[in-house]
């Protein structure tokens, strides 16, 4: 059976409920792919939105994506969420702001600087490929020049040589290097450690491999994991078409009355 026809057979996810948590990947599941990954900015109905959900859970809504925390600060202002960061290397909890309450490991800054400046030169020949520097990981894209996939992937796996303790994080269209250790279902297992996720059923929505350990940390939970998109294989339970899909579904919630005038 065609993947696309087993992807229509998961089912789409029950409406969100008072006693869950709620856990929110970005790009791809939020917020639609865009060529230029520092260009994207979440639509301030869907900041007000995401304000209101999180309001009606006493807190306990947190973004858990591959952008570093200050990167999601960025693309959701004036909104400011509990986060986890970089893959689940840092994480904020509800009502820590604006500090990171974790810190991903100290690092060699002359080593990095160095490292990027390499992969900038490597990449020199394909001016729409990105490389983008998260200071701790590394991101090289290829969406807007599918020719520099193989130099990316060439780059990064000479790379990896020079970088110990990391690894590779293959993504849509991106190939990224980073530590080891930490990924987004141990970001949600410490979020659901302590209040206001504590006690809750815990929910996540994520559309690609990074978000894989999320999906089988909540199914352990007896939460509700959902995929979005066509990806698979996958360990989500639930399925949304599309980022367009994922906003519909949260707009069904009540929320608290208060976002129509934010
Ligand atoms: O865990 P996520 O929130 O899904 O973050 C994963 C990566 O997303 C970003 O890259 C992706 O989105 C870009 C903007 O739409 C797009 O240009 C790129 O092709 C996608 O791979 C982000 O730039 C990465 O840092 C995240 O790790």
């Amino acid at each position: 059976m065609p993947d696309a026809d087993i992807a229509a057979r998961l089912p789409a996810p029950p409406p969100l409920s008072d006693d869950c948590a709620l856990f929110l990947d970005v790009d791809g599941c939020l917020l639609d792919f865009h060529d230029d990954p520092a260009s994207v900015r979440a639509e301030p109905p869907l900041v007000a939105r995401l304000d209101a959900i999180a309001r009606r859970l006493d807190g306990a809504l947190a973004l858990v994506s591959g952008r570093s925390i200050a990167s999601l600060d960025r693309m959701f202002a004036p909104g400011a969420f509990a986060a986890g960061g970089l893959h689940g290397l840092e994480r904020r909890a509800a009502g820590s702001m604006p500090a990171p309450e974790a810190a991903v490991p100290a690092f060699d800054r002359a080593a990095w600087t160095k490292l990027v400046a390499d992969a900038r030169a490597w990449m020199a020949g394909h001016p729409r490929a990105v490389v983008e520097d998260k200071q701790r990981t590394l991101a090289l894209h290829w969406r807007a020049a599918p020719e520099a996939e193989g130099d990316a992937r060439a780059f990064a796996a000479l790379a990896l040589a020079r970088l110990p303790g990391y690894q590779l994080q293959p993504g849509n269209r991106v190939l990224e290097l980073r530590p080891a250790g930490a990924d987004k279902g141990g970001a949600i297992a410490a979020f659901l450690s302590e209040p206001p996720f504590a006690g809750r059923t815990p929910v996540f929505a994520g559309d690609d491999l990074t978000d894989e350990p999320g999906f089988a940390l909540v199914n352990e939970r007896a939460g509700i994991s959902i995929v979005v998109g066509d990806r698979r294989p996958t360990q989500a339970a639930y399925r949304l078409a599309d980022p367009a899909g994922v906003r519909r579904w949260l707009e069904q919630w009540p929320g608290d009355g208060r976002e129509a005038s934010a």
